[in-house]
């Protein structure tokens, strides 16, 4: 059946002309993110769902969306997103971070001209036939200082018009290299600093736990009277009523602002000031940005949904479509390594460590930590997939580590997971040959080459004679047939191990009668899912 995917904002139209090029049947519904009743509705029935600002993909909407894999965010924002309940829910996340970055710098520079030539007011005045030529008394930019907090790829965009504008740029941003300052050709500034000398100020963070009431009454206090203020990231980093305050007292001469704490704002202490600009968020808002963002997220959720190729996704490791189809054997392995161990596992794991070696060192290693992880857990948590995995793993508090190295003998590759307890460790390791099906290669230090099937069997004996016959014995007294049989010894007459690959599930009965033998010391029945 074909992947169903709803469009619940206004995307561009070139998003469904993709989704329907690719195969994907889409629904085109651009108001319903503003219903969240109905979209609660009906959620269930989507396997991807392309949204903008508008919808709110709450914890609770995760929920009911019971089918979905994908949200695609048309834009670059995801702060409308619940990212750990959608990763909880083995739901991808994805945006498109480049899509609208220019646009959006261009507002925050159209903000900067608006705000320093009053041309909004000077606007209104002029239709309305007053000619208020002494009124608008504006102020220059050239020379003056801008602060840009977040130079990220908007920010740096911004840098670089406002350079080009002869403005003296310092920004503030603890990610941003000194080699990129002085690439932009912006000064690179402590907060305070930049509170202190900018005569503008321009906001380009993320939302988040550092960067939320960034401007406030204190950081107001800080700046320089008569400083204006551009605001075309997110509302929340500006403390409405402080700004309000700072507007009415004359110590902030003006403000842009294209974003408010809540949307859609109808109503804001912000309305009606004098020189404060105001836009409905409108910083993607142009024809060239809204094609860019609606062909990416189209593109990046079919590829998803088709192909299982990730691109920007928040919660999950990018595979391109080209790798997709080399890594995809490697995911099934590193999956039923993980699931193996899983299985073994009585008690709480404590640390986890993937080697990978050869050619599996050069590929994609974090999504394939991610499958790992996933068939690790997937015993003990049943809903867990390759997003849902590393969260949950760091939720109990288990320590991953992850070693690379050169081949070091006669696969081209392999994966190998050890896996501690607090009373043991255990370790396996697998390969994929060239049929793309995952082989068990060592398990315990004991060499073998056990094709992998749904239904096994795993021994532990000391390595005598008769085990072979003893498990056939046992085997078809009970009427299951053996695909594949195993064996593997450290040293003779040292430990034994036995993999048997059968066609259906062993009973209990089966167990307890291999174990009442007294010639075997365990025996594990192990489920493993070798489809696609
Ligand atoms: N108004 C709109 O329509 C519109 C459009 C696009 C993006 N946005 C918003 O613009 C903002 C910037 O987007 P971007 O694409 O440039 O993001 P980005 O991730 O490329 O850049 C953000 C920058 O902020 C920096 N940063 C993070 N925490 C910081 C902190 N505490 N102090 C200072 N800097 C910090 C990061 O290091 C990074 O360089 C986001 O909030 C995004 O949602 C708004
Ligand atoms: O984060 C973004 O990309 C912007 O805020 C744009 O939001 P919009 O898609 O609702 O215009």
């Amino acid at each position: 059946m074909a992947p169903r995917v709803l469009v619940s904002d206004a995307l561009s139209p070139t998003a469904v002309e993709i989704f329907r090029k690719n195969g994907i049947e889409v629904d085109y519904e651009p108001n319903l993110g503003k219903d969240k009743e109905k979209l609660l509705s009906v959620i269930d029935k989507y396997d991807g769902l392309a949204i903008r600002s508008a919808t709110k993909a709450t914890e609770k909407l995760i929920e009911a969306a019971t089918n979905l894999k994908v949200i695609g965010r048309a834009g670059i924002g995801v702060d409308n997103v619940d990212i750990p309940a959608a990763s909880r829910r083995g739901i991808i996340v994805m945006n498109t971070p480049f899509g609208n970055s220019i646009t959006t710098a261009e507002h925050a520079i159209a903000m900067l001209f608006a705000v320093a030539r009053q041309i909004p007011e000077a606007n209104a005045s002029t239709h309305a036939g007053k000619w208020e030529k002494n009124r608008f008394m504006g102020v220059e930019i050239t020379g003056k200082t801008l602060g840009i907090i977040g130079c990220g790829n908007i920010g740096s965009v911004v840098a670089m018009r406002a350079v080009g504008l002869k403005m003296h740029v310092v920004a503030f941003d603890p990610f941003l290299s000194a080699d990129r300052a002085e690439e932009l050709g912006v000064e690179k500034v402590e907060l305070d600093d930049l509170f202190a000398r900018a005569d503008f100020i321009t906001l380009h963070t993320p939302l988040n736990d550092k960067t939320r009431g960034i401007i406030n009454a204190a950081s107001i206090a800080k700046m320089k009277d008569g400083v204006r203020i551009i605001n075309c990231a997110r509302g929340e980093l500006v403390v409405e009523a402080d700004l309000v305050e700072g507007l009415k007292s004359g110590k902030v001469a003006g403000a842009g602002i294209d974003v408010f704490a809540e949307e859609p704002a109808t109503n804001s202490a912000l309305f009606n000031l004098p020189n404060v600009v105001c836009t409905p968020h409108l910083g993607a808002s142009t024809t060239e940005a809204q094609e860019n963002v609606a062909l990416q997220v189209a593109e990046q959720m079919s590829d998803y949904l088709t192909k299982g190729a990730v691109t920007n996704a928040i919660n999950m490791p990018s595979i391109t479509a080209e790798e997709a189809p080399r890594l995809k054997p490697f995911v099934k392995l590193a999956e039923v390594l993980g699931s193996f161990v899983g299985q073994m596992t009585d008690e709480p794991i404590d640390e986890i460590e993937i080697l990978f070696d050869g050619s599996t060192a050069t590929m994609n290693t974090r999504a394939l930590i991610s499958a790992a992880l996933a068939g690790l857990i997937r015993p003990q948590v049943s809903d867990v997939n390759m997003v849902s995995a590393p969260i949950m793993v760091k939720e109990r508090g288990i320590i991953v580590s992850e070693i690379k190295r050169d081949k070091s003998g006669v696969f081209d590759g392999y994966i190998k997971l050890t896996v501690k307890s607090k009373t043991r460790t255990r370790s396996i390791a697998g390969t994929c040959f060239s049929d793309g099906k995952p082989r068990f290669i060592q398990i315990k230090g004991i060499n073998l080459d056990a094709e992998v099937g749904e239904h096994m069997l795993y021994t532990t004996n000391p390595d005598t004679p008769g085990i072979i016959g003893l498990l056939g014995t046992i085997c078809a007294k009970h009427n299951i047939n053996i695909a594949n049989f195993q064996l593997g010894r450290d040293h003779p007459g040292g430990d034994a191990i036995a993999l048997l690959y059968l066609d259906e599930a062993v009973p209990q009965a089966f167990i307890d009668e291999v174990l009442a033998t007294g010639k075997i010391n365990a025996a594990r029945p192990l489920r493993f899912n070798i489809g696609a």
